[in-house]
């Protein structure tokens, strides 16, 4: 049973100039969203503070993109409400329209107008500027999104990449309250996918417009994010710093989201002290006694291979190499496999057999 991961409702500041409540940009308390009878976002509430970056992490069919519409006005609320800025902007008796809520939003398609010009698009939510404020701020935005010299070519004389940082430079133009991306760069390729979302944290930081992301990808969340939220079943697990929520996952559900592992069995053998099928493990005991069976969460990191007191060998099954490291999976003598990220100068071909030993693991209580 993945126990819901509880916190304490949106903090609301003084200002220590003011001394008035400064409120969370957004906040979240106790939301549920249906399609008819299908509960599919229950309970979440979060804060999210001026000039935070979150991305929202879990997976497919989750919620991420419901909760996001809810954000932005697109999806009714049952029960709980969103507040901007202090202000309920849905409530089951409250709904500010989308096109009153001051939120961009930016979608994976980009949905740029085909037949405007890249200036053209920037501008084109901010139509009611003076024109000389209007064509300032579209020069700036195309400075800032690194497209000087691109302002009159059309969507289809841009890669992929450029046309969503012109996505992003038009939901930024009219200074929105908020920001929501989904799934931003999910049309492009890894590699870019990952410095475009170092670029788009800059771009938000130097624009100070806070935003939630959504991905599906935890490396992009882990560089894009102050906040990183993770949702499964409807229900927010986790609402924390990517650092935080990598070392300290709160459940079985958020390690298997945020990196790759395998899940082993385990029995405490004494204070401190876990004997697993990959040799003994010294891990915090004090809410279990002598001889219980736990469940153990074994990061890839986390195995190491060598001569060692203690190691267990174990038989590679399969080897995919990833540059640096290489990742395998192991078949241990118990029956059970597990997955290692080793160096590169490891070398071992399946069917071989490896001394292994564990480093850490993370225990958790009713881990399923
Ligand atoms: N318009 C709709 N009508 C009925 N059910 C819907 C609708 N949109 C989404 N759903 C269902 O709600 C659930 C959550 O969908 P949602 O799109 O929010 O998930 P997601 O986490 O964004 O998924 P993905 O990562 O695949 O985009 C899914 O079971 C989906 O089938």
């Amino acid at each position: 049973m993945i126990s819901n991961y509880t916190r304490t409702l949106p903090e609301v500041f003084k200002s220590q100039i003011t001394g008035k409540p400064v409120h969370p940009i957004l906040s979240i308390e106790n939301l549920q969203c249906r399609y008819g009878e299908q509960v599919v976002i229950e309970s979440v509430s979060l804060a999210l503070q001026a000039g935070e970056i979150a991305c929202l992490l879990g997976p497919s069919g989750c919620g991420k993109t419901t909760l996001l519409h809810a954000i932005a006005g697109f999806q009714p609320v049952v029960t709980g409400n969103i507040q901007l800025s202090g202000e309920v902007i849905s409530s089951p008796k409250v709904k500010v329209p989308a096109e009153q809520r001051k939120i961009g939003v930016v979608f994976q398609d980009y949905a740029l107008f085909p037949h405007l010009t890249v200036e053209q698009n920037i501008a084109f939510g901010i139509q009611s500027m003076p024109k000389g404020q209007r064509q300032s701020r579209t020069q700036s935005l195309l400075q800032l999104v690194r497209l000087k010299g691109f302002g009159q070519q059309y969507p289809h004389q841009l890669s992929g990449g450029q046309q969503q940082r012109v996505a992003l430079a038009r939901a930024l133009a009219p200074h929105p309250k908020l920001l929501l991306l989904d799934e931003p760069f999910s049309n492009l390729d890894t590699e870019l996918r990952r410095s475009l979302a170092a670029e788009v944290r800059h771009i938000l930081r130097e624009e100070k417009i806070p935003a939630i992301i959504v991905t599906h990808d935890r490396h992009e969340a882990f560089i894009a994010g102050d906040k990183l939220g993770v949702l499964s079943q409807g229900q927010l697990q986790q609402w924390d710093s990517p650092q935080d929520t990598y070392q300290k996952p709160k459940n079985l559900a958020v390690a298997r989201i945020v990196s790759e592992g395998s899940i082993i069995s385990g029995t405490v053998l004494g204070k401190d002290l876990i004997s697993t099928p990959l040799g003994e493990v010294n891990m915090p005991t004090a809410a279990y006694e002598s001889g219980d069976r736990l469940e153990l969460f074994v990061r890839s990191e986390d195995i190491a291979a060598g001569e060692h007191p203690g190691a267990v060998m174990a038989q590679v099954v399969e080897k995919n190499f990833l540059g640096n490291q290489v990742s395998y999976r192991f078949q241990l003598a118990a029956g059970e496999t597990v997955e290692a990220a080793l160096n590169a100068n490891v070398q071992a071909a399946p069917g071989d057999k490896l001394p292994l030993r564990l480093s850490s693991a993370l225990v958790f209580d009713q881990a399923r």
